[in-house]
Parts: structure tokens; C-alpha cells; sequence
């Protein structure tokens, strides 16, 4: 099976993880978002949508990182822990309605931020106006207290005392906006022990592993510097933000 991933991508970096904490074997095939790999006539081969996570198992080509754990998860399910994603009826729907929500919520909204601190300023050449990052902050801030009101509540993970792929998706999109130094979890106790609960559940050293090359964003406008492929992401990011 192949994965073709960034780990600067969340959802990348979900898939990244579930395949190596559950020991399901991959082969890594780098393509490097910001080198603009994604445009390249060979990858369109691959993801006509031009976006990463893909999976190739055999000919069987798959995109969407939540039907890709899926699919990794049920491929492998003679090994891979019930907690995971559980059989239990209720329990794997509690799990399927954290990842239907998160996309137009945590996704979405720590997503935007994470462009605008990290990469405004470097395609559009100028600060982001601070009415518009307030603004942005101020919706992760509603999706955060969701997760701990809605989905979190008073237990462990989000689905009991496990961690289960709602948990994962969670994790590393809390990590995004966290990475340009934007401290989330401060003032929020109940999500900082959940966080470390699940690192714990990961291993420590997988999740570092997973998060290098994020928490080194910092450098990523460099890397950009002269790419040509900035030029295609200004339209993307005047429709995005204006
Ligand atoms: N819904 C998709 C999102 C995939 C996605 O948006 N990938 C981004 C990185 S996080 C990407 O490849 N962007 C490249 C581009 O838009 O040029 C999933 O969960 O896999």
C-alpha cells in the first residue's frame, strides 16, 4: 500500500498516524505541497483533485482521509483494536457524528486560521487585517468549546475510555493553528489532559514524529519564496478571504 502524504497536512498526518500506531505497513511517497508537487502532471494521474492524503492499495486509488482510515481499519480488522472504531452500534455512530462534524467546523475553522497566521501574509504580501484573525479566533474558540461541551463532556476520549479515530482527526487538527504559536489549549484544562491522554494513547514519540515538520511552519514562507506555484494560490486566497 502506498501513501502519498505531507505531514504539513492534518489529515495527512491522521492517516499517517493510524497506519504506523496500529502497525499497518505503507510506502511513504513525499508529495511536497509547498514545492507545489500537488500540480505536477503526475500526481494529477493520481488525484485529479490535486490534494493529499491518497492511498493506492494495488490499482484501488482512494481519496478523503476519513474513508481512507476507513478503509485501512476494515482492511485490517482482525488486528486493529476494536476501540479504534467500535463495533458497538451507538459507540460507532458517536464516532461517525464527531467526523461528520468536524469538517465544517474544527477542520474548517483551524484551518483558516492556520492560513492566515502561517501564509497570508506570504502569498498576499501584506498583514492580515486584525478585525478579520479576531474573527477567525474567535470561531475556533466556538469549535473548541463545542468538543469539550458536546463531544468530550467528562470523559477520557471522545467515545469513553478509549482513543477511537474521532480522537485522532481531533488531535491533529487542534495541532495545525497551535503550530504558528497560537496557544489553544491555555485557559482550557479539560482539553489539555485530554491531549496528553492522547499522545499517551499514540505513543509520545509517534506523535512527534507526525508533527515535526508543522511545528517548523515557521520556515515554510522561505520554502515558498520564489516557488512559481505562489502566483496559483493568490486567486485561491483573494476568494478564501476577501
Ligand atoms: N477532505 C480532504 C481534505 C484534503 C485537503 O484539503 N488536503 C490539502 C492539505 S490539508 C491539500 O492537499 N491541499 C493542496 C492544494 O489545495 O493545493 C481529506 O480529509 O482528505
Amino acid at each position: 500500500m502506498e501513501l502519498y502524504l505531507d505531514l504539513h497536512s492534518q489529515p495527512c498526518r491522521s492517516v499517517f498516524l493510524f497506519a504506523k500506531a496500529v502497525g499497518i505497513p505503507f510506502e511513504f511517497k513525499l508529495v511536497e505541497l509547498s514545492a507545489g508537487h500537488q500540480y505536477s502532471e503526475e500526481f494529477g494521474k493520481i488525484n485529479i483533485m490535486r490534494k493529499v492524503p491518497v492511498m493506492k492499495d494495488g490499482s484501488f486509488v482512494l481519496t478523503e482521509s476519513v474513508a481512507i482510515l476507513k478503509y485501512m481499519l476494515q482492511k485490517h480488522s482482525s488486528s486493529v483494536a476494536d476501540h479504534w472504531y467500535p463495533a458497538d452500534l451507538q459507540q460507532r455512530a458517536c464516532v461517525n457524528e464527531y467526523l461528520s462534524w468536524q469538517h465544517m467546523n474544527l477542520r474548517a475553522q483551524g484551518s483558516k486560521v492556520f492560513l492566515l497566521r502561517a501564509l497570508f501574509p506570504v502569498i498576499m504580501g501584506s498583514e492580515v487585517p486584525k478585525e478579520k484573525m479576531d474573527a477567525a479566533v474567535q470561531d475556533l474558540n466556538q469549535s473548541l468549546q463545542m468538543l469539550e461541551d458536546k463531544f468530550l463532556q467528562n470523559k477520557p476520549f471522545i467515545v469513553g475510555d478509549k482513543i477511537s479515530l474521532a480522537d485522532l482527526v481531533a488531535i491533529v487538527e487542534i495541532m495545525q493553528p497551535v503550530a504558528t504559536g497560537l496557544d489553544l489549549f491555555e485557559g482550557r484544562p479539560k482539553l489539555t489532559t485530554w491531549r496528553e491522554r492522547v499522545k499517551k494513547a499514540i505513543g509520545e514519540k509517534l506523535f512527534a514524529e507526525a508533527h515535526e515538520v508543522i511545528m517548523k511552519v515557521g520556515s515554510l514562507p522561505q520554502k515558498m519564496e520564489n516557488n512559481s506555484n505562489l502566483e496559483l494560490l493568490k486567486p485561491k486566497f483573494q476568494k478564501l478571504f476577501s
